[in-house]
């Protein structure tokens, strides 16, 4: 499936390294009265197995829910200095938030590309800020949306929902695989994050379609042991990104 790539072209094309499989667990299934005890159970610097901490941030305007903003993100912070914040903007109006979640010192900023018309003024004002850049899309959303933002290398990531967002604990939808797969064919070396419905039964699907940033909230904060889960999420992608690069 994979084999129009080689080890040579499925690096991160900006840091040099090889693309790599990142656990990123969501907060938004986890206790938020023990916010920090979830948060650093989770993170391998603090004793768990993840790379990042995902943050969902909604609106109530362009999903159909309320979560939590940048006064959460700036505690979370400042508890845990090290932490790399994966801040999802489930907002409509991304331009506003940029210096709220640059402030509050969150480390990638997605945003959703349906919610601008001017994707490219939004990334300088993220980047301008020293955050990641990230870019969202919702399943009804196709691929080639931010075709024009991948070519031009202007995000470090590309976000494709596997659940309608708003809401955690939904099901996997498996048909969002071909757009996985459309954009790591396309996009050898971009990271690409899939979230909603990620866990054991449905981590070999978006591994195998290119998906090597994970979101997964249920699935691991109500799991009896989170770093296993999280070890077999990791190991899935691992395989997957090994078997294509020897192809
Ligand atoms: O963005 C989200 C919902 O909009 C959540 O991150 C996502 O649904 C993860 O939760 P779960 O793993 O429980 O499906």
């Amino acid at each position: 499936m994979f084999n129009h790539l080689d080890k040579s072209t499925y690096l991160d094309a900006k840091k040099k390294v090889p693309l790599k499989p990142i656990i990123a667990p969501s907060l938004l299934a986890c206790d938020f009265s023990r916010l920090f005890e979830e948060s650093s159970s989770v993170l391998s610097a603090d004793g768990g197995a993840s790379e990042w901490l995902h943050v969902d941030v909604m609106d109530g305007h362009f999903v159909p829910n309320i979560s939590i903003g940048s006064v959460v993100v700036s505690s979370l912070r400042k508890a845990l200095p090290q932490a790399f914040l994966d801040c999802h903007l489930m907002v409509s109006h991304p331009e506003q938030w940029v210096d709220d979640f640059a402030s509050a010192g969150a480390s990638q900023y997605t945003f959703h590309i349906e919610a601008t018309t001017s994707p490219k003024g939004l990334i300088d004002a993220i980047r301008a800020k020293g955050m990641q850049v990230g870019v969202a899309l919702k399943p009804g959303t196709p691929a080639s949306s931010v075709f024009e933002l991948c070519d031009a290398d202007l995000v470090d990531m590309v976000l494709v929902m596997t659940v309608e967002p708003g809401f955690g604990g939904q099901s996997f939808m498996s048909n969002m695989m071909p757009k996985v797969l459309e954009l790591r064919t396309k996009y050898p070396a971009l990271n690409i994050q899939v979230d909603g419905g990620l866990g054991p039964s449905t981590i070999a699907a978006a591994a195998e379609a290119g998906a090597n940033v994970i979101v997964a909230g249920t699935s691991v904060f109500r799991a009896p042991s989170r770093k296993q889960v999280t070890d077999e999420l990791r190991d899935c992608v691992a395989k997957a990104i090994a078997t294509r690069s020897h192809l």
